[in-house]
């Protein structure tokens, strides 16, 4: 194993972080830490690479993390500030220069898609491309380890693209990446294996496929219609229920073949609606039905049904 902790604790004062945290991550791999903010994601990256102390047993590469070989180790922490008054250029040379031995700076620039920005000052750049320099730093040593903390927050959609590309590319070439996030896309597109966390608690591991097939629940069609009151009532009336979800209408056990069924009997009513969409559960759904909280885009715990 890579990466293993054993019944892993950390409280600050009253507030338990990380409740008895157990997980394995083989060479290789791409495990995804999934939770909405506060789960403890970052005070597990911590005590997985040796910046805080916890209860329990943390293994990193075989050995106490605060021995593990800096050279082999790669971390993005979430809160990363560069020097500003530095060119993109100059922070990754300056961060590959802590390592005895470095990759060539330009192709470092290239894997993270900086070709043209090399000479900008680092307080010029957009949050994307700041955030693909901060990438950078992390894997100007080569790492065989990377942990990633919210690697892609507030980079554009393209850009999160291209670092996923990124990190595909340096586990095929048999790194081992722990990347945390709140984007279940980013999720199920990247990781081989995720964990849910909530409360400091592993709710949940696996593939990402595999969870939606065990816990995501039937496919449902999602509609929007002005008077979403008057659709649920008809909808109810012929027998069709409904996902929790206080922000919108989800009828539930909807199979493709049957989404017709769900507007004619809209129609029929005279119920007006702008939009009926179909869609399988995906991770999101997962961590609904095993914490009743939502993660959402922007990390902000909600719970359901608590509005
Ligand atoms: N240094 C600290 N001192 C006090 N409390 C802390 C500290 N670090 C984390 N916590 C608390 O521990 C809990 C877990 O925080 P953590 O940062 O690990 O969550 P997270 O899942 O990474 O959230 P986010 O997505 O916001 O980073 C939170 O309640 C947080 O307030």
């Amino acid at each position: 194993m890579v990466i293993s902790a054993s019944d892993v604790r950390r409280s600050y004062g009253e507030t338990v972080a990380l409740d008895g945290v157990s997980l394995d991550i083989d060479a290789g791999e791409i495990y995804g830490l999934i939770g909405p903010n506060g789960a403890g994601k970052t005070t597990l990256v911590r005590a997985l690479t040796g910046t805080t102390d916890p209860e329990g047993e943390v293994r990193l590469l075989g050995e106490d993390p605060k021995r593990a070989d800096p050279q082999r180790l790669g971390l993005l922490p979430q809160e990363f500030s560069p020097p500003a008054r530095l060119t993109a250029r100059e922070v990754v040379s300056y961060y590959g220069g802590l390592y005895d031995e470095s990759r060539d700076v330009g192709e470092t620039l290239v894997d993270v898609g900086l070709t043209d920005s090399g000479n900008t000052y680092y307080e010029d750049l957009s949050g994307g491309q700041k955030r693909r320099v901060c990438v950078a730093t992390t894997l100007v040593n080569d790492p065989d380890v990377l942990f990633l903390d919210e690697p892609t927050t507030g980079i554009d959609p393209q850009g999160r693209r291209d670092v996923w590309g990124l990190i595909d590319a340096l586990a095929d070439a048999g790194a081992t990446v722990l990347v945390t996030t709140h984007y279940m896309e980013e999720a199920e597109r990247l990781c081989d294996r995720v964990g849910l966390l909530a409360g400091g608690r592993l709710v949940a591991e696996g593939p990402p496929a595999a969870l939606v097939a065990e816990h995501g629940g039937r496919p449902r069609v999602e509609i929007r219609a002005d008077d979403s009151d008057h659709a649920r009532e008809v909808l109810a009336a012929a027998d069709y229920a409904f996902v929790p979800d206080e922000r919108r209408l989800v009828v539930d056990d909807v199979a493709p073949d049957e989404v017709g069924d769900v507007a004619t009997t809209l129609t029929d009513a005279g119920v007006a609606y702008d939009g009926l969409l179909w869609r399988q559960p995906d991770l999101e759904e997962v961590y609904l039905q095993l914490t009743g909280q939502t993660v959402g885009a922007s990390g902000t715990p909600r719970e359901v049904g608590d509005e």
